[in-house]
């Protein structure tokens, strides 16, 4: 399979960042943005300034308005917008490898991007890349590992070949299902972790959240068909740690503005969104899920952080599963 030519459609922080990994593999790469002074922004002084800083870009990297013919494209705008985002290009992707990278579930559907994908252009080949990763950290060529899994286990090395370089490790799955919903639903106990943290709860409560958010986190996506050594992976615990724990991660900062009773800015929280569907999936699967359901109260608005917290903590004990 060639997959020597390379688009990111989304020229923002993520798409930049892994158009800049995918042309340190060796890949010519197109980034496919919509802004046109972003685009010349790249094309000019070989940064994105309004994304990614002051970090130079690689010369493999072309911006463009429009998606060309490509081997290989990558998906990384924001989960809601994915769907707007496929439909004009919707039969370019045919029978193409699509590699799926907003980490969210849809609103109005409760679904997942692969599915979105699908709806739209049904013959393009998804894979998904999850995994503790910052685009400042990708862009900057440091240390990064991820997962990227797909269907057919050779097909997905050979895109995962595509995209590695000295500092960016992609490691094969097959459970795509599992990497993209822990993908998604560990941006919601990132944003209770930023809450704890922003109201001052310690650092004991921190941990516990995040133990029993992994706990959670793997009740439900095995539930719902994922696979449970996808949790203890970079997709499950690997990202869970990064963003419940960072302050590098905008769903942590959402949930710290909410602790300290501020409003959170206009910043991209995926997990804000992702919440309420996550709510609506386990309530239908009659799964319990209290952290979930806390965090859906702190997004409500109604109740504070420390509030919930003492809730949970007088819930009646039992063993620790
Ligand atoms: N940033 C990170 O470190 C990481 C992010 N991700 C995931 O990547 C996704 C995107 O995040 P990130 O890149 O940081 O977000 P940004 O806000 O930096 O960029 C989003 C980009 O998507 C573009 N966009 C939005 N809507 C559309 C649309 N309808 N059609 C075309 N382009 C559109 C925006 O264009 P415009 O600029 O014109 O508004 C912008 O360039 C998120 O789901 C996040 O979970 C995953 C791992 C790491
Ligand atoms: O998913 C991410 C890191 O792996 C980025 O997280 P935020 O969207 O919370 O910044």
């Amino acid at each position: 399979m060639a997959l020597e030519r390379v688009a990111v459609v989304g020229a923002g922080a993520w798409g930049t960042a892994l158009a800049q990994a995918a042309a340190i593999a060796g890949r010519d790469v197109t980034l496919v943005g919509r802004d046109p002074a972003a685009i010349d922004d790249i094309n000019r002084n070989r940064r994105n300034s309004a994304h990614l800083g002051h970090q130079p870009l690689s010369d493999r990297i072309t911006g463009a308005l429009v998606l060309p013919d490509s081997d290989l494209v990558i998906l990384a705008v924001p989960a809601q917008a994915s769907r707007a985002a496929l439909k004009p290009i919707a039969a370019a992707l045919a029978h193409l490898p699509v590699v799926l990278t907003a980490k969210g579930l849809e609103h109005l559907t409760l679904k997942r991007q692969s599915e979105v994908l699908v709806d739209v252009s049904p013959t393009a080949i998804p894979y998904v890349l999850s995994g503790p990763s910052f685009a400042v950290d990708v862009a900057a060529g440091r240390p990064t590992a991820v997962t990227l899994a797909g269907d057919n286990a050779e097909a997905t090395s050979a895109v995962a070949a595509a995209l590695a370089g000295p500092t960016f490790r992609l490691y094969a799955a097959d459970d795509r299902l599992g990497v993209e919903l822990a993908g998604a639903l560990k941006n919601v106990y990132a944003l209770g972790c930023g809450a704890v943290d922003g109201a001052g709860l310690g650092a004991s409560a921190r941990s516990a959240l995040l133990a029993r958010a992994f706990a959670e986190l793997t009740r439900l996506v095995v539930r719902m068909g994922g696979s449970a050594s996808t949790l203890t992976g970079l997709a499950g615990l690997g990202d869970l740690t990064l963003s419940c724990t960072s302050t590098q991660s905008r769903n942590y900062r959402y949930g710290a503005s909410l602790g300290r009773g501020e409003s959170p800015g206009a910043e991209l929280a995926e997990g804000a969104l992702t919440a309420p569907v996550a709510k609506q999936l386990a309530d239908q699967l009659l799964i319990d899920a209290p952290l979930i359901d806390a965090v859906n109260l702190l997004l409500g608005g109604t109740t504070t952080i420390t509030d919930i917290v003492a809730g949970l903590m007088s819930r009646p004990l039992k063993r620790e599963e």
